[in-house]
C-alpha cells in the first residue's frame, strides 16, 4: 500500500478528483473538505493486489495545521492547480514545499495536476501548460491535466500513480536488501528479483487494473 496526500488551494478540485476515481461521481456545489479525508483504492498490477490509500485534504488556510499532520509518510505527493486560475498554480510550490518538508524528499513520487479542463479553451489549456510543464521540471513531477467533471484522464492519471508507486515499492524493498522475498502488495508475499523489478515498468501498465 502507498500513502498518497492531495494538495493545493482551496476550491481547485482536490475532492471532485478523487470522487470521480473512486465514486464516479461528480458534484456542482461546493462542499469545503475540514480537515483530511481519506479513500483507500484497491488495484491489481501485474497480477499482485496493490492498495493506495488516498488522502483528500482541505485547500483552506485555518485547517493547514490539521492537514499538515497527515503528510507525514507519503509515498505520493500530489499537488494540485486549476487551469481556469493561474494563481493556484502559483501556489503548487508552497504546497508542495509543506508536504515534503514532513518526508524525505528523494523519496516521494511528485505530480503536478491541472484540474477542470472542460472550463477552458485548448488554446488557454495550451498557454497555461507551459508555465505548468515549467514548474513540474523544477518540482521534478509528472505533469498531467484532468476534467472532474467529463472525467478526461482521471483513470489514466490514477493507474499511472499506482503503477508508479508500485513500481517504486518494489525498487525500495530490492534497496533495502531484504532478500529475495519480499512483501508487496496486500497479503501476497511475491517473490521479486531485480530482473522482474526493472521490467515493472513496462509491465505493469499494460496489465494495471481496478478492484
Ligand atoms: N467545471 C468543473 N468544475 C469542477 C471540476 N472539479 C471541481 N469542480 C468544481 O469546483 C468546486 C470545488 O471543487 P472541490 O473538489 O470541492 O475543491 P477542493 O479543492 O476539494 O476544495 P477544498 O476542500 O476547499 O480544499 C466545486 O464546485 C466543483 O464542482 C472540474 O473538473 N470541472
Amino acid at each position: 500500500m502507498s500513502k498518497v496526500v492531495v494538495v493545493g488551494d482551496l476550491y481547485v478540485g482536490k475532492t471532485s478528483l478523487i470522487n470521480r476515481f473512486c465514486k464516479d461521481v461528480f458534484d456542482r456545489d461546493y462542499k469545503a473538505t475540514i480537515g483530511v479525508d481519506f479513500e483507500i483504492e484497491r488495484f491489481e498490477i501485474a497480477g499482485i493486489p496493490y492498495n493506495l490509500q488516498i488522502w483528500d485534504t482541505a485547500g483552506q488556510e485555518k485547517f493547514k495545521c490539521i492537514t499538515s499532520a497527515y503528510y507525514r509518510g507519503a509515498q505520493v505527493i500530489i499537488t494540485v492547480f486549476d487551469l481556469a486560475d493561474i494563481q493556484t498554480l502559483e501556489h503548487t510550490r508552497c504546497w508542495l514545499e509543506d508536504a515534503q518538508r514532513e518526508n524525505e524528499p528523494s523519496s516521494t513520487l511528485i505530480f503536478l495536476v491541472g484540474t477542470k479542463k472542460d472550463k477552458v479553451s485548448s488554446a488557454q489549456c495550451k498557454h497555461t501548460e507551459c508555465d505548468a510543464i515549467r514548474y513540474a521540471n523544477e518540482m521534478q513531477a509528472e505533469y498531467w491535466t484532468v476534467s472532474a467533471k467529463t472525467g478526461e484522464n482521471v483513470k489514466e492519471f490514477f493507474f499511472r500513480v499506482a503503477a508508479l508507486a508500485f513500481e517504486h515499492s518494489v525498487l525500495k524493498e530490492l534497496e533495502k536488501g531484504s532478500g529475495p522475498m519480499t512483501q508487496i502488495g496486500t497479503g501476497n508475499l511475491i517473490k521479486v528479483e531485480k530482473d522482474e523489478a526493472e521490467n515493472v515498468k513496462g509491465s505493469s501498465q499494460a496489465s494495471i487494473s481496478c478492484c
